[in-house]
């Protein structure tokens, strides 16, 4: 990978209008997608977007029924998985049962032919900064899943490859021990500088790791960005409902101003012309109590940090977040309600039922 002198770097991942069917039914649209060296990028999606598909086809697994896979520039569609320089950490551990922790790490090396320096070099590097020296001489059925998953991930980052694939590698462990590792990974991937393909259906973990998230839903690339600008200001009616909790508000619009349903006018990003949709995060909207206000206060859920209060104006069911600190607004009560800061209009996504 060489630093081109003034000459533009090619991604280390690039995908170019893939698409797939298995049958009749197209499963992946054009789909194009960029990875670049050093960058943490997660593809994010509810089941049966593709996801495991798209993978498939980055590793070699199966071919693309079109479009074309490059690795550092290099055209790979057509080749082979062990031809292409990448590593898999799969949500299954597979590890070789018969080889201890240490062989398990060393396996690749070996195959690889990596000169003796170099191979305990690399080894004890990752090794160090796993934790995983107590346990080298271990046998895998001796390790507790989160040990098995950090020797996994061991095993694919001694290879050094252009692309760390990670394939759900968190979900068969328990929420306490997930949350650790999670910590751990985003640590080796900042230490050994590596480029890692995430993939994944928990927007928590996209959330929480990703430079940027491929948000992918039937198919196609609904959008991308960085989870922040995903989160705070999503394009798409899909984004703003897949990652947290929002409310999408009707409202009308007239060029950068819309009226929502409680006679508000907010400030569009973008502009927009006549019935449209944006989304406004619980903790975006404020209430207070107000006889003549024009909603009610319906349901409120205690959740420790917050309260989440459902709210009814004129028809429209909303849900409201405040600090729990606040003093407490009961059932049937009338508020005011109104929206902080500016929104973007929505779209729906191609194909998306309307
Ligand atoms: N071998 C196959 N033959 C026919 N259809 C398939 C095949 N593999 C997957 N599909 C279909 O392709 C679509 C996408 O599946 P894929 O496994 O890529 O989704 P996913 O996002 O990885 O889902 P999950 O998170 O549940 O694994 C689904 O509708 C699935 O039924």
């Amino acid at each position: 990978m060489g630093e081109g002198s003034g000459t533009s770097v090619a991604p280390a991942l690039s995908l170019t209008a893939i698409t797939k069917r298995y049958t009749e039914a197209p499963v992946l649209f054009p789909t194009s997608l960029e990875v670049q060296t050093g960058e943490f990028v997660t593809i994010l999606g509810p089941s049966g977007c593709g996801k495991s598909t798209l993978l498939r086809i980055i590793t070699g697994i199966i071919e693309p029924t079109g479009g074309t896979v490059r690795l550092d520039g290099t055209d790979v569609t057509h080749l082979p998985p062990e031809r292409r320089d990448m590593a898999i950490v799969f949500q299954s551990y597979a590890l070789f049962p018969h080889m201890s922790v240490g062989d398990n790490i060393r396996f690749g090396l070996k195959m690889k032919r990596i000169p003796r320096a170099e191979a305990d070099r690399r080894f004890d590097h990752v090794v160090g900064i796993c934790g995983l020296t107590p346990l080298l001489r271990r046998m895998p059925r001796h390790l507790s899943g989160g040990q098995q998953q950090r020797v996994a991930l061991a095993r694919a980052l001694v290879m050094q490859p252009t692309l760390l694939l990670l394939d759900e590698p968190l979900s068969n462990l328990d929420a306490k021990l997930r949350d650790s590792l999670r910590e751990d990974l985003l640590e080796l991937h900042r230490e050994t500088r590596s480029t890692s393909l995430y993939v994944t259906h928990d927007q928590t973990e996209a959330m929480s790791m990703s430079d940027r998230i491929i948000l992918l839903n039937e198919g196609r690339v609904v959008e991308t960005g960085t989870p922040r600008d995903l989160y705070l200001d999503p394009k798409m009616r899909f984004t703003a409902e897949f990652l947290g909790q929002t409310n999408i508000v009707p409202v009308t619009a007239e060029g950068r101003s819309a009226g929502t349903p409680w006679g508000q006018a907010i400030a569009l990003r973008a502009p927009a012309h006549g019935p449209s949709q944006v989304s406004l995060r619980a903790e975006a909207l404020r209430i207070s109590p107000d006889t003549s206000g024009p909603a009610t206060v319906t349901e409120l859920q205690f959740l420790g940090a917050d309260v989440l209060y459902s709210v009814d104006c004129g028809g429209h069911a909303f849900r409201v977040r405040r600090d729990s600190d606040a003093p407490l607004i009961d059932r049937g009560t009338r508020v005011d309600i109104s929206a902080m800061g500016d929104a973007t209009p929505l779209q729906d996504t191609p194909g998306e039922a309307a």
